[in-house]
């Protein structure tokens, strides 16, 4: 699938998946008066905005259960696109069949891996005897059981996925912790100004010099000017993936950092200029509001 053609007049938002997808409930909720526009794969929401189809595109980053969307770091990698917000999504999983079809005869079960990972100790618990198989989306997962009529095999997505694809849920709330987010950032071919009267954060990615040895001494460029490190992430190094010392070959990594302070502070111009230092590649990946609203939700939960 690949999106479609852009009515200038409109605001549009990309997302990786089909109608019902969480990425498109987290559009919705980051960019409320934007037209969506599904993309089969993550890379294709990166081009839509680089080649001005879309103004915007949505990715899921990390999930509170399962973890790193790997892939999205190493994309944020490779295209120059700029975070300029991000939003934290509650993930309710249901388990959906035909309707009709009992949990007992489910011999497969359908969804985005992440959605599986979020949910693999709820389906042991509920003693199905199925397969567990991966799909690029969880509405996607949910749309194919409806086309292809197949009495077996139940999906992992939405409830609004079951409604839009004429499902029914055998199981609702499968989550295997109740506190379950998924953190998407928005990405715009253009930064927005970094503020100082409101919480921001920044996202940079690096490569050090002295490689993993020497990232304590680059992590305290942070801790010296009390800026709170929120996620620190390690990728491998594709431009040089090894690094000989002596005999030794030693794994070489980038990292990405984000932390709870602007750019427009004078303490993260300071950090960053000391993180320069240790550093043999440096990008700062945006400076965007912080979903605080969200992130106080999920205190609570
Ligand atoms: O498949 C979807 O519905 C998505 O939006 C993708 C995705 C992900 O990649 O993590 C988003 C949120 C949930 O954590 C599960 C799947």
């Amino acid at each position: 699938m690949s999106p479609a053609p852009k009515d200038a007049q409109k605001p549009y938002v990309a997302y990786q998946g089909v109608a019902g997808a969480y990425s498109e409930a987290a559009a919705a909720k980051a960019c409320p008066n934007f037209e969506t526009i599904p993309c089969d794969q993550f890379e294709t929401a990166f081009q839509s905005v680089e080649n001005r189809i879309a103004d915007l595109a949505i990715l899921p980053i990390e999930n509170s259960l399962g973890g790193s969307i790997h892939r999205n770091y190493d994309l944020l990698l490779r295209h120059n696109l700029h975070i300029i917000g991000e939003v934290l999504l509650p993930v309710h999983h249901c388990l959906m069949a035909l309707p009709g079809v009992r949990l007992e005869s489910v011999r497969r079960v359908i969804s985005h891996p992440q959605a599986l990972a979020q949910c693999e100790q709820t389906l042991t618990k509920l003693g199905l005897n199925a397969a567990c198989e991966a799909f690029d989306d969880t509405a996607g997962a949910a749309e194919q059981i409806s086309l292809y009529n197949l009495q077996d095999t139940a999906a992992i997505a939405s409830a609004r996925a079951a409604k839009i694809y004429n499902l029914e849920i055998l199981a609702n709330g499968i989550q295997d912790d109740s506190r379950n987010f998924t953190r998407f950032v928005v990405l715009s071919r253009d930064p927005v100004d970094p503020r100082a009267d409101r919480p921001f954060k920044t996202s940079v990615v690096f490569a050090l010099e002295n490689g993993t040895s020497s990232l304590f001494k680059a992590l305290s460029a942070f801790e010296a000017r009390k800026i709170n490190l929120s996620k620190i992430e390690s990728r491998p190094h594709k431009n040089f993936p090894i690094r000989l010392v002596e005999t030794v070959k030693r794994f070489e990594y980038v990292f990405f950092a984000e932390f709870e302070a602007s750019m427009a502070e004078v303490r993260t111009q300071e950090a960053m200029a000391e993180l320069k230092e240790y550093s043999s590649f440096f990008r700062v990946l945006g400076c965007y509001p912080m979903d605080i609203a969200s992130e106080s939700a999920s205190n609570e939960g």
